[in-house]
Parts: structure tokens; C-alpha cells; sequence
């Protein structure tokens, strides 16, 4: 194969973690990243020819700062293979919605698959997923990836079926909320900033977060090299609560083909 495409949204990085091993799999000359995790992307360079799309699952759905963000790229019937990547609850209707929206987007799709990643909320006392993706995972990424280049060649042209419902799942408002800095242990560095998928955190002489617009990605909390910043609302440690009691148990990847 000449080339593929990896376009990834993914705040704590298993996403993109996932989406690579895939993508080093197919034995392309070249591999072209595209990576919209952050609002400042500007790739000029998109071309034709297998894309693999990549994203977390938020709420048994596609994250929906990540819908604009995919609306940048566009297809002529090129193949695509999507995948998202969940923290060991459930992928409900994600990988259905994904599926729909790169059809709107002019690709193909060929092939889809689940994985799973740590949740974002997983923490030393209560490990989600803890170290998901795995070398176990990893495997089953180079298997995806040997189904794909069997599918690239055998391709019928029948519909790739999906599981998941339209239409989708419908989350309860959200209240207004995000991870906080403890400052005694803050430096100001910076990095809590640069890292956020949806610029809400500025730097003045403490850290300012504008909670109104944070999507609870907690790529923030996992980037801090000095654990100053913390998600510990009565909400979240309660949804870590029931995730940790209710969601321990090791699911595997699926493939949709
Ligand atoms: C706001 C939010 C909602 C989430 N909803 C789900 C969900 O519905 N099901 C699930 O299993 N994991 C859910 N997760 C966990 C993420 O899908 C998981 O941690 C994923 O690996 C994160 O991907 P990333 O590392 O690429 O950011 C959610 C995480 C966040 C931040």
C-alpha cells in the first residue's frame, strides 16, 4: 500500500495509541498523521487513499467537539476503516455514529473496531482499564490490521454493518464542571494549557479554567507532572465510584468487518 491516513481526536492519548499500532500494520510506504486533538490543526496535505479514523467514546458516543473538527476532511469514496476506543463500560453507538458521519463525509467504510483504552477517570485507588491499551491489545491491532488488508482485497461492496442504535443515545445535561489546580503544587508551567483539546485554560498568575466550556477530558489531570491538577468533584468520584465497582472486568477489542 502507498499510504494511509490516521486521523485521531485523543485528550489522554490511547486513541492515538491505538489508531498508530493499526496503522504501522498495513506495511504503507508512508504513514500521514493527522492529529485533531487540539484547535489549531491545519493540514492542507489530506489526499485519497485508506484513512483510519480514531476516537474516544464519550457517553456511548462520538465526543461532539470532534464532529466539526471531522467535517474538515473530505472523501471521494476513499476507504475507511473507524475505530473507537472506550474505557471498558460500553461504545453504545459511537462506532455506528462515526460510521455515519464519514459516510456524509464521502468516505467508504471497510471495517471498524472497538478497543479499549484507560478511562479518563481511572485513578490509582480506583484503576479503570489502568494501562489499556495493552500488549494483548497491540496483538489484536496487528490482527485488525492483517482483517483490513484481507477486506482491502476482497472487498464485496456490501454494507458494513455496525451495532449500535439510531438514533443515538441521548446523555443528561451535564453540569457546569472541571478539574481543578491545587496551587500549592502547581509551578505554572504550562502544560495543563497547551494540552487541552478545547483551550478553556488560561495562565495568569494561577491557573484559570473557564469550566463553562470543558469537555471533562481530563487530558489536563493525566499531563500534569506534578499531580496538581485533580477531577475530584462529588460527581466524578462517584462515577469513578461506579465504573471502578461495575465496569472492572477485562472486555476484549471487536472488530466489525
Ligand atoms: C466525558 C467522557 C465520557 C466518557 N464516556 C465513556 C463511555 O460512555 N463509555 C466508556 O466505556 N468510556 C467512556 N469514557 C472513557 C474514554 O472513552 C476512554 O478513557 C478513552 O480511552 C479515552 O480516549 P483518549 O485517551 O484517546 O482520550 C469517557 C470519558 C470521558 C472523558
Amino acid at each position: 500500500m502507498q499510504s494511509v491516513n490516521l486521523i485521531y481526536f485523543s485528550p489522554t492519548g490511547t486513541s492515538r495509541k491505538v489508531v498508530k499500532a493499526i496503522g504501522q500494520e498495513l506495511a504503507a510506504k508512508q504513514i500521514n498523521e493527522f492529529d485533531i486533538t487540539q484547535t489549531d490543526f491545519n493540514y492542507k496535505d489530506f489526499g485519497s487513499g485508506l484513512t483510519i479514523i480514531g476516537i474516544p467514546v464519550y457517553k456511548g458516543r462520538v465526543p461532539a467537539e470532534v464532529i466539526p473538527r471531522l467535517k474538515y476532511f473530505k472523501a471521494k469514496n476513499a476507504p475507511v476503516v473507524l475505530v473507537a476506543v472506550y474505557g471498558n463500560r460500553d461504545f453504545d453507538d459511537a462506532l455506528l455514529e462515526l460510521k455515519d458521519l464519514s459516510v456524509e463525509l464521502g468516505f467508504i467504510p471497510i471495517a471498524a473496531a472497538a478497543f479499549i483504552g484507560e478511562h479518563s477517570y481511572s485513578i490509582e485507588s480506583k484503576p479503570i482499564a489502568k494501562n489499556r491499551p495493552d500488549e494483548a491489545d497491540f496483538l489484536k491491532a496487528k490482527q485488525f490490521a492483517g482483517e483490513i488488508l484481507k477486506k482491502l482485497k476482497t472487498n464485496d461492496g456490501i454494507e458494513l454493518k455496525i451495532s449500535g442504535n439510531c438514533p443515538y443515545k441521548v446523555a443528561p445535561n451535564a453540569p457546569v464542571m472541571a478539574p481543578r489546580t491545587i496551587a500549592d503544587k502547581c509551578t505554572l508551567c504550562g502544560i495543563c494549557a497547551d494540552v487541552c483539546p478545547v483551550d478553556v485554560i488560561e495562565l495568569g498568575k494561577t491557573v484559570i479554567t473557564n469550566a463553562e466550556a470543558c469537555i471533562w477530558c481530563c487530558a489536563c489531570v493525566k499531563a500534569c507532572p506534578e499531580e496538581a491538577r485533580v477531577f475530584d468533584t462529588p460527581l466524578i468520584s462517584q462515577i469513578t465510584n461506579n465504573l471502578f465497582e461495575n465496569c472492572s472486568e477485562r472486555k476484549e477489542p471487536e472488530f466489525f468487518l
